[in-house]
């Protein structure tokens, strides 16, 4: 089983003495494959101590450079920090982590840990029992 490690762990991991990047919920120790990488040592430190998954999948890597992977993996993000959908991936957390620096740097990130589809399912159930109380009231009122 692959070792947890928490994004606040990642996030120490951002300069050229240490880079860790997070790819698909997978955390990789990548500081020894800086200036190995055909696409530069910088588009490695953009995503230094953060997620990189989009960045990674936008070029379209190869077979071979998801196969190099592999080699660097250190561990996984724990379940409540983990992505469920790629596409459909959390704001609130990012937005949070990254208010402090520049806030275009915000994710596209969702993690599980931020409910906003069980937000969205109670206010569609309040506002449903509102208008119920509502109809009734104007039954009984009439
Ligand atoms: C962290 C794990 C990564 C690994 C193991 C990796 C590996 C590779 C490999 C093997 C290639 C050669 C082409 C290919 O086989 O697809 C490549 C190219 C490239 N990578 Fe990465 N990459 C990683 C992350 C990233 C990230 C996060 C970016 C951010 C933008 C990036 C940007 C690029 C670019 C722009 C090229 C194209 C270089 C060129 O064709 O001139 N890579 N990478």
């Amino acid at each position: 089983m692959s070792k947890n490690l928490t994004l606040d762990e990642v996030k120490k991991h951002k300069d050229e003495k240490s880079v860790w990047i997070i790819i698909h919920n997978d955390v990789y120790d990548v500081t020894k494959f800086l200036e190995e990488h055909p696409g530069g040592a910088d588009s490695l430190l953009e995503v230094a101590g953060k997620d990189g998954t989009q960045a990674f999948e936008d070029v379209g890597h190869s077979d071979d450079a998801r196969e190099l992977l592999k080699k660097y993996k250190i561990g996984t993000l724990p379940p409540g920090e983990r992505c469920k959908i790629i596409t459909d991936c959390c704001k609130t957390r990012a937005a949070r982590s990254s208010s402090s620096r520049n806030s275009s740097e915000k994710s596209w990130r969702t993690y599980d840990g931020s409910p906003a589809s069980s937000k969205l399912k109670w206010a569609v159930v309040a506002l449903a029992g509102a208008l119920l109380i509502g109809i009734v009231l104007k039954k009984y009122l009439n």
